[in-house]
């Protein structure tokens, strides 16, 4: 069996919500203890709620400077500002609205109600971005019951967009059908990528993309680790792996 990174199994969603959030808290504190600064692109999801629910109830929250913190999405559902289905409103709601962060450096991607297309949004996402995408420090990742991540789904045509950043998504299986997302190959620039799973749902997409690399979440591959963040319900058809 071929693995596109390390695997850590949590007895369930609590558990992991909680592990995830501790280690990102020391991830984005050791950045900044080398450079002053840190960088992280969210997801959205159900188990991202979780983990950003835990964030803001951590005695440990504090080991973060919040004003040096960059953050990013991964991708967005391409919907007006505020709307309770987009990514960003659920991360702000849950945690960033909470923290003292830098409104300078929180970077949504646009919503529906300000740019024409999601094609628009992307192109601004990308000059955003700067010429060239950054390292991020840690980039976080759902998966969907399909083997998506981000907003690439399989068989979508913006799964195989390259020489841009960000990618406008149309057609998206999944409600809503369009969508703004980081392409393979900028979420393939951060330095680590977890990809975080809860829930039988999530079992049969993260034994094949572990075990074939097919499936979007199997192409995942960061520059310095790639991190599969799981508890048990979603391990549960991982043939090879003994824990
Ligand atoms: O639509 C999306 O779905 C995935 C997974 O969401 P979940 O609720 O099934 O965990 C998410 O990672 C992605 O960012 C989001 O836009």
């Amino acid at each position: 069996m071929s693995r596109s990174g390390a695997v850590i199994v949590h007895n369930d969603a609590d558990v992991l919500a909680e592990a995830v959030a501790s280690r990102l808290l020391n991830r984005l504190a050791d950045a900044q203890a080398h450079r002053g600064e840190a960088s992280i692109v969210l997801t959205g999801g159900r188990i991202a709620a979780k983990v950003y629910q835990n964030i803001l109830g951590s005695p440990i929250r504090t080991v973060v400077d919040w004003s040096k913190v960059d953050f990013w999405w991964g991708d967005e559902r391409f919907l007006p500002s505020g709307d309770p289905e987009r990514n960003e409103t659920q991360a702000r709601e849950a945690f960033l609205d909470h923290l003292p962060v830098d409104p300078k450096r929180v970077h949504p991607m646009a919503a529906s109600d300000a740019v024409g297309s999601p094609e628009e949004a992307a192109e601004l996402y990308a000059a955003e971005l700067g010429s060239e995408v950054p390292a991020f420090d840690l980039l976080l990742l759902g998966i969907g019951e399909d083997g998506h991540v981000a907003s690439l789904f399989p068989g979508n045509p913006a799964l195989d967009v390259d020489g841009v950043a960000v990618v406008g998504v149309r057609n998206s299986p999944k409600p809503p059908p369009e969508r703004v997302s980081l392409t393979m190959s900028a979420i393939n620039s951060a330095t680590a990528a977890w990809i975080i799973a809860s829930g039988e749902g999530k079992a049969e997409a993260v034994d094949e993309a572990l075990s074939k690399g097919e499936l979007p979440a199997g192409r995942v591959k960061a520059t310095g680790h790639t991190r599969w963040l799981i508890d048990k319900d979603a391990a549960s058809q991982l043939k090879h792996l003994e824990f």
